[in-house]
């Protein structure tokens, strides 16, 4: 590969990423880096069509072509309990949702597959589910629930509205009592394949962004409410709440999620979790 050849890089359109990309160290890099910025099923199709080399994406858009990528360690987007910006609004019990009409949000692969484990696994109804863009007013016209993610959840989670409001993240810990990890850093095997050394180059650069997000955050709360608005208050506790770990409590969580999603049809077969390595000095 030629040396000025440039790596792709995903970024999802939300704040909750914000602290692994923040204090990325560009200058190391020169323009040998292209940044590309979408909701997380545009990144998800992106990756798969080659036209985005590594990133963030959807966890189950991950495990629907797991022979393709390997996660990088130690980056995700996860949580143990709640997580504030994956939600679903309802306008009755989730036990009354059998038949119901839910709207899930063209920008989510995860969260629209876990809302289907929780719902026919642990509560056990069966809705109609259909598609619609995130949009609180325009989904809830037609629907008894309307499922939101990342920042158009918490836009809508500030408004008054009449609707009980269920968190993804609390649910999945609440019958499983485990973790859940919503995005994973996936890096194309051809990719890691061309760029050996870039692509370990770029491992440490995000793990040093991310320690620097942990260590001063406030630059990262500034910008977020100068972008989404709220509180101060508010996004430290957000952000505090997410975990940006993929550790082995991470990891478990996630494979439970694969297992059931498997059970339910909604994966075509196991998906183990594939990790790289920093194997660019023998590759
Ligand atoms: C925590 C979040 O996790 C997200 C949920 C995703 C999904 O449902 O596919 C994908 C990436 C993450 O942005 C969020 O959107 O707020």
């Amino acid at each position: 590969m030629q040396q000025d050849s440039r790596i792709r890089i995903g970024k999802i359109h939300y704040t909750n990423v914000w602290p692994i990309y923040h204090h990325f160290p560009h200058e190391r890099f020169g323009s040998r880096l292209e940044w590309i910025e979408q909701v997380p099923t545009g990144l998800n199709k992106a990756m798969l069509a080659g036209e985005v080399d590594m990133g963030a994406i959807s966890s189950f858009a991950y495990a629907e072509s797991h022979d393709r990528y390997e996660l990088y360690p130690e980056l995700s987007v996860s949580a143990y309990g709640n997580v504030n910006s994956l939600l679903l609004f309802h306008k009755k019990p989730l036990s009354e949702l059998d038949g119901a009409t839910v709207m899930l949000p063209t920008t989510s692969a995860t969260t629209v597959n876990l809302l289907k484990i929780v719902l026919g696994k642990f509560v056990g109804v069966t809705p109609n589910y259909v598609y619609a863009a995130p949009s609180l007013d325009t989904m809830m016209k037609h629907a008894d629930a309307a499922l939101l993610i990342g920042d158009d959840a918490i836009r809508a989670s500030w408004r008054e509205h009449p609707y009980e409001v269920s968190d993804m993240g609390g649910l999945w810990q609440r019958y499983t009592g485990e973790w859940m990890t919503f995005a994973v850093w996936a890096v194309r095997k051809e990719t890691i394949r061309a760029y050996p050394e870039l692509v370990a180059a770029v491992h440490e650069a995000f793990l040093e962004s991310k320690a620097a997000g942990l260590r001063d955050p406030d630059p990262i709360v500034r910008k977020a409410q100068g972008v989404i608005g709220g509180t101060e208050a508010y996004w430290r506790g957000y952000f505090r709440n997410l975990s940006h770990d993929f550790g082995p409590d991470q990891r478990r969580g996630l494979s439970l999620y694969f297992r059931y999603a498997e059970e339910m049809g909604l994966l075509p077969e196991p998906a183990p979790l594939h990790m790289w390595a920093d194997n660019s000095v023998t590759r």
